[in-house]
Parts: structure tokens; C-alpha cells; sequence
């Protein structure tokens, strides 16, 4: 049998950090959602013992560091499956990119092995597997638009922004989360989004007050490490984007826009500056 899961990537609507805990992660909240950039992955069961992942991307790690490989891993051993598994990744989304692409990869393995399995886990504890694997993860499994709190697993659905185009555009850098986390200074932030005024503006559907109400504290530590950044948010606002920020450690920059008539214009504009240009939805 073989099976297909999406694996869709997410952006940071909003991003504070509260404080820093003793377990060395950070806590944060943050306004999530999903939108239709998507990698693909193809899984089958094999009769031997054993996870193989294959992909057409030559920049990922295909063994046990794989996010997908890991995931794998631990649901045969939670439930003590006997059976092997080939996962083909097809991937889509840029890596190491603020958008979470190894962490989707990761749900969407635990969803479809439920599957693949017949194992039945229910969707809350599937969630809880997720936590092993990455704070980003169980939001990954459900996907939508919600609050993440904790270290990132404490999750609150609210209803999604409304319908607009998307831009994002990831410049040539790739960005370490750890490190980013690493030099923040929790007590030198400078401004803290409101997540409570976001998250009115989303229940609302006002799209002026979501645009100005974005923000992500961990611009401070990426953009002057890489101040090319800063230019892509100003090239982007000039083009007319409405509300540009930074995706989680970045270096992902993404535009919201309302009117289609715009999105032309700035997807041409910015091609000059960025090769990897993608205009996507936000998925409802
Ligand atoms: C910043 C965010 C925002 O959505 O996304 P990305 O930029 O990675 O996409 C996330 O918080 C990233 O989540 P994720 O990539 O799953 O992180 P993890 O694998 O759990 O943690 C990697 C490392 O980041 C740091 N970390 C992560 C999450 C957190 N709340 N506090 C932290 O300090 C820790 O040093 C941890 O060892
Ligand atoms: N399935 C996967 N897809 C992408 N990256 C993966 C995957 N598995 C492990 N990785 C590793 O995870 C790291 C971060 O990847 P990614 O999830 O793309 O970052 P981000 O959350 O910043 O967008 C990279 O170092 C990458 O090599």
C-alpha cells in the first residue's frame, strides 16, 4: 500500500519570547498559520524492518537526523511496529528557513504512518508524540492558524486571517535556530508584538490591523547578522506589500496583500533581488 501526506509550511504571524527557561528553551508566543507551500511525501510499507528515506533534494540529511527518519523511529517504537517503511520526500519548501519545513515533514510522517499502520492514535496524542521530535511539530500535525505558548506545544486554535496572497521570499542565507535563540538577550528586547491585538484583528478578519500588528522579536538578533533582510522587508513594502515581517529565525521574509492586481508587481520586483520568490495562500 502507499500512502500521500502534504506537508505545508508554516509562518510566524507574531513571535515573543517571555523569558528564558532553566531547561534551556525559551518561552514563547506566537501566532501560527499554514499556507499552500507544500513539500510531498510518498510512504509505503516494506516487509523488512527497516526506514528508508529517499529525496530529489541533495541538501538534506537522509539518515537518522532526517526529521521525517526520527518520527518514523519513534512511533514503531511507542507502538511497537515490526514493520518497515520507505518515505519519499519531495521537497518544496526551502530548508533551514523560518517556514518549518523539517518539522511539517515530521507531522505529516506521524499522520500518515497512523494511517499506513491502522494504528488509531488520536489526534491530541499524536500531538504529544509530536513534542519529542520538535517545539514546532505538534503544531505542524493539526496545522491551521493558533497560539503557540510554552516552548511552542501548548496550542490555542483561533479562526484564520482572511483570504489574502501571500509573498514570501527567502534570500540565499541559511539561518541556525539554535544560534538565534542562543543570542537573544530576553531583557534587551527592544519592542514585544502584542499577540492579544493580533489575535483580535485576525477574529475580526481586519486586514489592515493584522498588517500592523505583525512582529517577531527575533528580527533583532537575525537582521543585523544579515542586514540584507532589512532591504528585502523595505523592497517588499515599497512594491506594496502591506504588512512584511521576518518569518521565526528567518531568514524567510514574507508580504501580505490583498489585492491581486498588486501581487504581479511585487513577485517581479522582488525576482531581481531573490531567486526563491513564492506567491501561496494562506490555507483556511
Ligand atoms: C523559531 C521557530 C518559530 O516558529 O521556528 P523556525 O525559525 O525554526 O522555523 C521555533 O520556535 C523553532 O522551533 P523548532 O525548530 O521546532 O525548534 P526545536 O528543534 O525544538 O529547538 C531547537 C533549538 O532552538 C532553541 N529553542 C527552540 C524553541 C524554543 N521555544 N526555545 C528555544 O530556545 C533551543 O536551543 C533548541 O535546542
Ligand atoms: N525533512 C527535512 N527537511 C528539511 N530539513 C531537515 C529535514 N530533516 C532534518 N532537517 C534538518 O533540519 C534543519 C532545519 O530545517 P528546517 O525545518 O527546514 O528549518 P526551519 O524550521 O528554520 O525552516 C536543517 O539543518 C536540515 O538539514
Amino acid at each position: 500500500m502507499k500512502i500521500y501526506e502534504k506537508a505545508p509550511a508554516k509562518i510566524n504571524l507574531s513571535l515573543d519570547v517571555l523569558r528564558k527557561r532553566e531547561d534551556g528553551y525559551h518561552e514563547v508566543e506566537m501566532i501560527m498559520t499554514m499556507v499552500d507551500l507544500a513539500d510531498r511525501l510518498e510512504m509505503s510499507e516494506l516487509s523488512r524492518d527497516t526506514i528508508i528515506i529517499t529525496s530529489q533534494a541533495g541538501y538534506i540529511p537522509l539518515d537518522e537526523k532526517n526529521l521525517a527518519f526520527q518520527a518514523a523511529r519513534l512511533i514503531k517504537e511507542k507502538f511497537d511496529v515490526k514493520k518497515g517503511v520507505y518515505i519519499h520526500l519531495d521537497k518544496k519548501i526551502p530548508v533551514s528557513a523560518g517556514l518549518a519545513g523539517g518539522s511539517s515533514d515530521a507531522a505529516a510522517t506521524l499522520r500518515g504512518l497512523n494511517r499506513l499502520w491502522e494504528l488509531n492514535i488520536p489526534l491530541n496524542d499524536l500531538k504529544k508524540l509530536a513534542e519529542e521530535l520538535g517545539s514546532d511539530v505538534p503544531f505542524c500535525i493539526e496545522g491551521g492558524t493558533a497560539i503557540a505558548r510554552g516552548r511552542g506545544e501548548i496550542l490555542e486554535k483561533i479562526s484564520s486571517p482572511p483570504q489574502c496572497w501571500v509573498i514570501l521570499a527567502k534570500p540565499p542565507i541559511n539561518v541556525s535556530t539554535p544560534d538565534v535563540y542562543r543570542r537573544l538577550d530576553v531583557n534587551k528586547i527592544n519592542k514585544h508584538p502584542s499577540t492579544e491585538v493580533l489575535k483580535n484583528a485576525i477574529e475580526n478578519k481586519d486586514f489592515q490591523q493584522i498588517c500592523h500588528s505583525l512582529g517577531n522579536v527575533l528580527e533583532e538578533v537575525t537582521i543585523p547578522m544579515y542586514p540584507q533582510i532589512n532591504q528585502l522587508k523595505e523592497v517588499m513594502l515599497r512594491l506594496g506589500a502591506e504588512g512584511v515581517l521576518m518569518s521565526g529565525s528567518g531568514p524567510t521574509v514574507f508580504g501580505l496583500v490583498s489585492k491581486q492586481s498588486k501581487v504581479k508587481k511585487i513577485y517581479n520586483g522582488l525576482r531581481g533581488f531573490c531567486n526563491n520568490v513564492y506567491v501561496v495562500r494562506i490555507l483556511t
